[in-house]
């Protein structure tokens, strides 16, 4: 931009072609809608990178036509504005913006240009808080003033609203070191936390006010407010990232104005951090890009700042950003797209769940264009309208999320959803299973193809039979050429049947590769832990965890299956609802029936215990906390259930003993509170290999170990 400006006088706007003229002014003109409808209203119709998109591009079409750059551009404006609402005063010094970047490559250029000028220098890297800028005026230690930052030059007076914020102090303290000076700017983030803002979102929706889009629009829109009681409702915080005009306070790093803003009173962040050289720097953006859910409030990216105050000086700014920071901004998380049509899906246990089906549109490095919606009442909640550009998002490995509608892009075509009232795949009218559940199913379980077909790929899964060739493609292929009645005939499938499958045919009419490692995968896994086939079974709430306590303490299906509810309960972590599932299930004869068939084909129903390891923690509870160095999780769990032990996931009085690893938290402590027994890793190999008596021997209680 620089270079733009010094080409301004060799070349005019009459230079640049009218169709690139044009697309300048409308690049403009949308740019300045977005600002207005972002920093006024509070209420943006794109997201921050669709946003981006076009600023970029008004940028790359000035560096080629620098007749464009004119001081009206927005490019060489502090976006934003005031509105009425509030009274315009102007700052002592201007507030600024920030350049920014999505790529390596241009954060290094920037760096070369700064090391041209200055030679080898410090930088201050920040986290860049999602919030709205402040400028507080304080004068002898006094807040006499809160402005927004406005166009730059002149904001809007929100005093009244500011003084309402916890974080910032009405005054401030000195210290020998960092006395209270005459008069300091004060700049800052505002913004909501996270867990605020979804606090905050669910009161608006429950008292039937529109939601906000996120943190920074909801920070901005409780901030700008006319009522000062209802900022004062709002949970605002503060994080101080800059000076502007100072008397009686001359810092040499803008890393010591932290420190004497800390002093003084004022909330200063601890994620700040002075680098020296261009591998920390890169690696610390690769660290926050990696961790920017770990703190409280939302990061766009990481603003990185000349340390030495006389440095940025010398550097000096354009009529927009600061020469001496540049923000290096993540991939946007966020994106806007149209609703193209809800959908609904039935799944493994008949539930019906509505899903959103968008234009494919990038978020996050990914594209997306599926996205759960869970159930009816959700949709509602959610307020949106097929046809509607809603905001979505998709955070690092999170599954994409519909956020809501953008209200104010509504257009009239939109129109209200419905939950269908039969099966999409089977047709059987929908029913809730009792009054008040959120969730519908479909009631046809044994012969309704949706549900055979999720449950025969959940068979083939990881937490299940683990069955490689049997994935959705197989499930689908199964089920629709109706070679699989229900799951029970699954292990009856020979050659004949399968090669009359076309998934598993050759071109030769011979069974496939993969219809043979299908026959071969069916043949071992015959032979899986009993709490594999209970897993399979696919019956509600029986997941990894239940199946494993239940295949521990009876060892064989026709033992569960000829239990009573008490016994049944007796199970570590088998509560009323796991059982009357469990009855139900076995008291449905076709299901009884899959039973009864992957016996006849051989499926193991009994777990053979290893008759060389000792059972001598018979009905003893045993909590694992921590990490421990020589095995892991599940390997302690396995290890304590093979010996008759119940491995419990919380401490009570009945506990026999705690096993406290690294890092152990609150279950230790609540150990140590109940005078539970606490082992360390070496007490935990006494308690395995000798038994209780011995384990307690060398066990604390009542105080806390040394960890
Ligand atoms: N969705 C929309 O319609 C829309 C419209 C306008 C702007 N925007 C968003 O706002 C951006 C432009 O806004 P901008 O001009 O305020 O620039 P910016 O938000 O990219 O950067 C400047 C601001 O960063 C803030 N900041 C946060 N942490 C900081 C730190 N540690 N040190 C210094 N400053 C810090 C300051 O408030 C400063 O004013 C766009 O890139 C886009 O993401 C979106
Ligand atoms: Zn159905």
């Amino acid at each position: 931009m620089t270079s733009a400006n010094d080409n301004q006088r060799q070349q005019g706007i009459e230079d640049v072609p009218p169709a690139v003229r044009q697309r300048h002014a409308a690049l403009a003109e949308e740019i300045n809608g977005h600002r207005f409808r972002y920093y006024v209203l509070d209420s943006p119709t794109v997201s921050d990178g669709e946003f981006d998109a076009l600023w970029h591009e008004l940028l790359a079409v000035e560096e080629r036509h620098p007749g464009l750059v004119t001081p009206d551009s927005p490019s060489q404006q502090v976006g934003g504005t005031f509105s009425t609402e509030f009274a315009a005063v102007d700052h002592l010094e201007r507030m600024l913006s920030l350049d920014n970047t999505f790529d390596a490559d241009e954060l290094g250029a920037w760096a070369d240009r700064v090391e041209r000028e200055l030679g080898p220098t410090d930088y201050l890297c920040e986290l860049k808080i999602d919030g709205l800028a402040i400028n507080l005026l304080y004068r002898d230690g006094r807040l006499v003033r809160a402005l927004t930052r406005g166009d730059g030059r002149t904001g809007e007076d929100v005093t009244l609203n500011v003084r309402t914020m916890r974080d910032v102090p009405e005054r401030l303290t000195g210290t020998d070191e960092f006395p209270v000076p005459a008069l300091v700017e004060v700049r800052g983030e505002v913004f909501l936390s996270v867990e605020d803002f979804t606090e905050l979102n669910a009161k608006l929706v429950e008292a039937g006010k529109p939601a906000f889009a996120n943190p920074r629009n909801t920070a901005a829109g409780s901030l700008r407010q006319k009522d000062p009681k209802v900022t004062a409702s709002r949970p605002l915080r503060l994080i101080c990232h800059g000076l502007g005009r100072r008397e009686g306070f001359e810092p040499t790093h803008q890393s010591q104005a932290y420190r004497a803003l800390a002093a003084w009173g004022l909330p200063v962040s601890t994620h700040t951090k002075v680098v020296t050289s261009r591998a920390d720097l890169v690696a610390h953006i690769d660290y926050w890009g990696a961790h920017r859910h770990d703190v409280e409030h939302e990061i766009d990216g990481i603003v990185v700042k000349v340390d030495e105050v006389a440095a940025q000086r010398r550097l000096g700014s354009t009529s927009r950003a600061p020469r001496w920071a540049i923000a290096y901004k993540y991939a946007p998380e966020e994106a806007t797209t149209t609703l193209l049509d809800i959908q609904v899906n039935v799944g493994r246990t008949g539930r019906v769940t509505p899903f959103a089906v968008m234009e494919p549109v990038k978020v996050a490095g990914s594209t997306v264009a599926l996205a759960t919606l869970h159930n009816a009442s959700e949709v509602r909640r959610k307020g949106v309208l097929v046809g509607d550009r809603v905001v979505i998002r998709k955070a690092g490995d999170v599954i994409p999320e519909v956020l809501g509608p953008v209200v104010d892009a509504r257009t009239g075509e939109e129109r209200e959803w419905s939950m269908p009232v039969t099966c999409p795949s089977c047709g059987t009218p929908l029913a809730y299973e009792k009054e008040g559940d959120a969730d519908i199913r479909c009631p046809n379980a044994q012969r309704c193809p949706g549900q055979r077909t999720e449950r025969l790929a959940y068979i083939g899964g990881r937490s299940a039979l683990d069955i490689e060739v049997l994935g959705f493609e197989a499930a689908v292929a199964l089920v629709d050429s109706g070679v699989i009645g229900d799951e029970g005939d699954l292990f009856d499938l020979d050659e004949p049947t399968l090669t009359s499958v076309e998934l598993f045919r050759t071109k030769a009419g011979t069974l496939s590769a993969n219809g043979q490692k299908l026959l071969a995968n069916l043949e071992t896994v015959k032979q899986r832990p009993l709490w594999r086939v209970l897993v399979a079974l696919s019956i509600r709430h029986v997941g990894p965890t239940a199946a494993r306590a239940l295949a521990q303490e009876f060892g064989s299906l026709p033992r569960i299956m000829a239990a009573s509810d008490e016994e049944l309960a007796a199970a570590e972590g088998v509560g009323p609802t796991i059982v009357a599932a469990l009855r139900e299930w076995f008291d449905t004869p076709w299901r009884r029936g899959i039973v009864e068939k992957w016996e006849r084909a051989g499926v193991r129903m009994v777990d053979e215990r290893d008759e060389s390891i000792p059972r001598n923690l018979d009905g003893l509870s045993i909590v694992v906390t921590g990490s421990l160095a020589t095995l892991s999780r599940d390997e302690a769990k396995e290890a304590i259930l093979a010996r008759g032990g119940k491995a419990a996931g919380s401490v009570s009085k009945k506990t026999a003993f705690v096993v406290a690893g690294e890092s152990p938290g609150s279950k230790h402590e609540k150990a140590v509170a109940l005078k539970v027994p606490v082992l360390d890793e070496d007490g935990f190999r006494v308690l395995l290999d000798q038994g209780p008596e011995a384990a307690a021997e060398v066990a604390t209680v009542g105080e806390p170990g040394d960890g």
